[in-house]
């Protein structure tokens, strides 16, 4: 496994960032780490590749654990933080070749320098310095130094954060290639950079891992999960009524005719509402299954803790 985390915890003074949380990730696994404003991705992010301390519990990464041997994690680890600390008065191959020693690349640099370049679509800015740099182009150069070294687990903490839609499709494709042979964890808001560059979700809320699965589970999940919006003309039922109903979870009433009915399972709820219909002599005016997206999922599991 590429990353473990058993149990992993950080608190700030009074403030619990991180609450106890375990995944394993292996190779080829491109993660999005998904969570609310303060969930604790960035302080996640931190702990793996050895910026803060670990509170409690370990975090082993390629084999080393991130507490004892930080060094060899750093060999190993290409980061992106979200506050992107580039050197703004370096040019950016003076930029790349000076990262590039730092990780003691030696008489591969410059191809090493001029693949990256190439890589990140760096070529048009690149004897610019940083600090004239857009704000897509600083972030293209901050994934830059964390590739240069050819590190086998990338950590991005918001790495499309300032890129235009042009922008975005280069990253996508940098990550997309990457993942088929590195590990790759990344924190976005997108719900649409998740599901173009991920193929497993972990979700974090108020420190705690609220959903770890496959996107492609989460997805199939979500066309099951969703709710029928149902109309009924005349004297419709009443919650206790609609409650009753074989599959629904819970209901809302929208207006004095409209209620949404929430299932794990669309197909049977409007089945079993037809059959409802017909018993009890219901008259319904419209009815409309509506699956949950990504979108939804993360709602859900973000706001009712
Ligand atoms: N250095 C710090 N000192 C004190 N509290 C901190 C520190 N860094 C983060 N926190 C707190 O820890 C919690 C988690 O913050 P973190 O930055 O990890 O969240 P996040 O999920 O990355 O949020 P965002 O999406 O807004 O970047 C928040 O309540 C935050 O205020």
């Amino acid at each position: 496994m590429s990353i473990i985390v058993k149990q992993l915890s950080k608190v700030y003074g009074e403030q619990q960032a991180v609450s106890d949380i375990s995944f394993t990730l292996g190779k080829g696994e491109v993660v999005g780490f998904l969570g609310p404003n303060g969930a604790g991705k960035s302080t996640t992010m931190k702990m793996l590749t050895g910026y803060v301390p670990i509170t409690s519990g370990e975090a082993t990464v390629c084999g080393f654990n991130v507490a004892t041997h930080p060094l060899e994690v750093r060999k190993r680890v290409g980061y992106l933080p979200e506050a992107n600390p580039l050197y703004l008065d370096m040019y950016v191959r003076e930029f790349l070749g000076f990262m590039a020693q730092v990780h003691n690349l030696g008489s591969n640099s410059q191809r090493r320098i001029d693949d990256i370049i190439a890589l990140t679509g760096l070529t048009p800015e690149v004897s610019k310095k940083i600090q004239s740099l857009s704000k897509g182009y600083k972030q293209r150069v901050g994934l830059a130094q964390a590739l240069i070294h050819d590190p086998e687990v990338l950590i991005l903490d918001e790495p499309t954060n300032g890129f235009d839609p042009n922008q975005l499709d280069v990253i996508r494709d940098v990550v997309r290639n990457l993942g088929k042979e590195k590990t790759i964890v990344l924190s976005t808001h997108i719900m649409q950079e998740v599901e173009a560059m991920c193929n497993r979700v972990i979700i974090i809320n108020k420190g705690k891992i609220v959903a770890d699965d496959s996107l492609a589970n989460l997805q199939q999940g979500g066309a099951d999960n969703g709710y029928i919006q149902v109309s009924f003309g005349g004297q419709g039922p009443d919650e206790t009524e609609l409650l009753s109903i074989g599959g629904v979870t819970h209901v809302r009433q929208t207006d004095a005719h409209g209620w949404q009915l929430y299932t794990n399972d669309l197909e049977i709820v409007r089945k079993n509402l037809l059959q409802f219909a017909l018993i009890n002599n219901r008259n319904i005016l419209s009815l409309q299954s509506n699956s949950q997206s990504l979108e939804t999922i993360f709602r859900e599991l973000t706001n009712k803790f």
